[in-house]
């Protein structure tokens, strides 16, 4: 095995999930690695890396308990990440004894809460509404896209097109998610979301997600969904949302878009020398 002259020791990582939605969450703060892309994409690898939807990195924050910056496992950058910011919020609140916590990411400072039951919640901030904010490349009715199925487009810090369907496990989510997520009028690309409405008055929901593909679930994802399915009057402001690896609560507040659900971590680890020299 190699060794890395730079990097002795490896990096300590810990892999974690938010309803199969996985990532490997490592510390800059301590270990003074920095996170690039090619990183990010080899340790995302599922059969030369670890594997992970996305990498939660978490840095020091002058604002907040912590600041986290989320990669995908094609080495972009997303926004936001409701299940990684949740998971590591679990986490820290654990090792520093609170219930609360405020966490700078790049949509801004997120407060995130020890719910009933082991749940975690998280405060992901008003849905952005605008096209120049979500971003799309030019003015159209957001709640009625210029694309097949007329989907939804809400940004929570990272952009979501959202298309309710009569039934959501009939969705070729392969076939049609890279083709949305592609779509010009996404210039920075999209998350793509199918959603079915239940009669029981909860929602289904399958996700494509931007530069990761099909996951379990997606927490950002989810709480645009929320907002998309109460605008467009199929739900409250409170709803449960069953996505391929479990349920999500969302509850759109006067302070923003909370999400509440589960998390756990799986294991820890130490990426080789080796695996950071081949990248140096
Ligand atoms: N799984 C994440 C979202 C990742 C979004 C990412 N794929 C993007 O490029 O925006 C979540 O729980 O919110």
């Amino acid at each position: 095995m190699n060794s890395s002259p730079e990097f002795p020791a490896g990096l300590p990582f810990v892999k974690m999930h938010g309803l199969g939605n996985d990532f490997v969450v490592v510390d800059t703060a301590q270990s003074g690695v920095p996170v690039t892309p090619a990183l990010a994409r080899a340790v995302g690898d599922r059969h030369r890396g670890v594997g992970f939807d996305q990498l939660a990195e978490v840095l020091l924050s002058e604002r907040a308990d912590l600041k986290l910056l989320f990669w995908n496992s094609d080495g972009s950058r997303s926004g936001a990440c409701g299940n990684a910011t949740r998971c590591v919020a679990e986490r820290e609140m654990t090792a520093r004894g609170t219930d609360c916590l405020a966490i700078e990411t790049e949509r801004g400072l997120l407060t995130a809460r020890r719910g009933a039951e082991g749940m975690v919640s998280v405060n992901m901030g008003q849905p952005q509404l605008d096209w120049r904010d979500i971003p799309l490349a030019r003015d159209v009715d957001i709640m009625a896209l210029p694309l097949p199925g007329r989907p939804a487009a809400v940004g929570m810090g990272n952009p979501h097109c959202i298309t309710v369907v009569t039934d959501a496990e009939a969705v070729a989510l392969d076939v049609i998610g890279p083709k949305l997520e592609h779509d010009p009028l996404f210039p920075e690309r999209t998350n793509v979301e199918f959603i079915e409405h239940r009669k029981d008055g909860t929602l289904r929901m399958r996700v494509w997600e931007r530069g990761a593909g099909v996951t379990l679930a997606c927490g950002s994802g989810a709480c645009a969904v929320a907002v998309a399915a109460h605008k467009l009057g199929l739900t409250g402001r409170e709803v449960r949302i069953e996505l391929d690896g479990g349920w999500l609560t969302i509850d759109w507040r006067e302070d923003g878009v909370w999400m509440t659900g589960p998390t756990a971590e799986v294991f820890s680890g130490t990426l080789s020398p080796g695996l950071l020299a081949a990248l140096s």
